[in-house]
């Protein structure tokens, strides 16, 4: 990373949900290289724990701790458990967190005419239910403190241009994006800036478990002609959380290889 990237985000605290794996864990390792202190959250503790070895947090055995990154463990689309995960934070860094990055999300794929109602609601329940339930707590813990921020929220480009047999992913990906879009009509005139990531086919563990003759599909179509790294994401979200970006909000920004530009 180039030297003056290093300490961009110096003084800030980041939030970053789903930072178990795949995008989160890369988002999580890019702020923190930026100088962040992460909280790095997960319904799996295990895996946000690792996530802060990785840090350099308490407990590596990367050497001397850098930073006071943290592991919580909290089921997003649990009101309850939103709100005690935003007190957990202050609680800890006693301030609230400057950088909010939305990242968990589940998939429970199935073709619309054999998609069950639990296939939909769990998968709305933790993709936008659970991005509602997070901007708002931390919404309101920024505004009730007086402090700026910026808050991300991963959609996908299936919430654009949907996907077979992602109907219940689809509308949730599509409704994080008019989520984002409100909460900055409205977080604007608290200096509080919203926007989307819209990432592509990435290599994660949640793509792992499609079809390999749909992966094959879905590549050719990539102008880049593969799927992305969650670096190319996290990329991203290290310019929307830092002030190079200070007058973004609103936005969605894809990070595609160019599928359905
Ligand atoms: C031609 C491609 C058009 C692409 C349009 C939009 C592409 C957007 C790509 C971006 C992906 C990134 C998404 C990101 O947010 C992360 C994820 O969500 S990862 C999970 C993505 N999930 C999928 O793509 C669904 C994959 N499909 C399945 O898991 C299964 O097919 C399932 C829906 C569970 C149904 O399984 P079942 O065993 O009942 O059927 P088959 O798997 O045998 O499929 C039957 C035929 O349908 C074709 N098919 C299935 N899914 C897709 C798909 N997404 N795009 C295109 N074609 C699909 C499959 O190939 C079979 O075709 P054939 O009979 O010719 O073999
Ligand atoms: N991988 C892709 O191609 C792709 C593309 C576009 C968008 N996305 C989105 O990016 C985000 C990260 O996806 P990924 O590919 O890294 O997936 P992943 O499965 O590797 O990671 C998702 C993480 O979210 C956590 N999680 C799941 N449910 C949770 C809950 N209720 N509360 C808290 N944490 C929970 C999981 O434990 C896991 O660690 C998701 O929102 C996904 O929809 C992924």
């Amino acid at each position: 990373m180039a030297s003056q990237l290093q300490n961009r985000l110096r003084s800030a605290l980041a939030l970053v949900t789903g930072a178990g794996s795949g995008i989160g864990r890369a988002v999580s390792v890019r702020l923190a290289g930026e100088g962040a202190t992460v909280a790095a959250c997960d319904l799996d503790r295990a895996a946000a724990q690792e996530t802060v070895r990785l840090l350099g947090g308490p407990g590596s055995k990367e050497g001397p701790p850098r930073g006071n990154h943290a592991a919580f463990q909290a089921d997003v689309s649990e009101a309850r458990a939103a709100r005690c995960l935003l007190e957990q934070v202050q609680a800890c860094f006693s301030r609230p967190p400057s950088v909010v990055v939305s990242c968990a999300g589940i998939t429970q794929d199935e073709f619309l005419l054999h998609m069950s109602e639990d296939d939909w609601d769990k998968v709305i329940a933790v993709n936008l239910k659970g991005t509602f339930l997070v901007t708002q707590a931390a919404a309101q813990a920024l505004v009730s403190n007086g402090c700026r921020g910026s808050i991300i929220n991963i959609s996908s480009i299936v919430g654009k241009v949907g996907n077979m047999g992602q109907t219940n992913y689809a509308a949730s990906k599509a409704g994080v994006i008019g989520l984002t879009q409100t909460a900055a009509r409205e977080l604007g005139r608290h200096g509080i800036r919203c926007n989307s990531v819209v990432p592509g086919f990435i290599a994660t563990p949640m793509t792992q478990k499609v079809p390999q003759k749909v992966v094959d599909k879905i590549t050719e179509m990539i102008p880049m002609g593969h799927l992305g790294d969650p670096e190319d994401v996290a990329d991203v979200v290290a310019f929307l959380a830092s002030e190079d970006s200070g007058y973004i909000t609103g936005t969605s920004v894809e990070v595609t290889g160019g599928l359905f530009m």
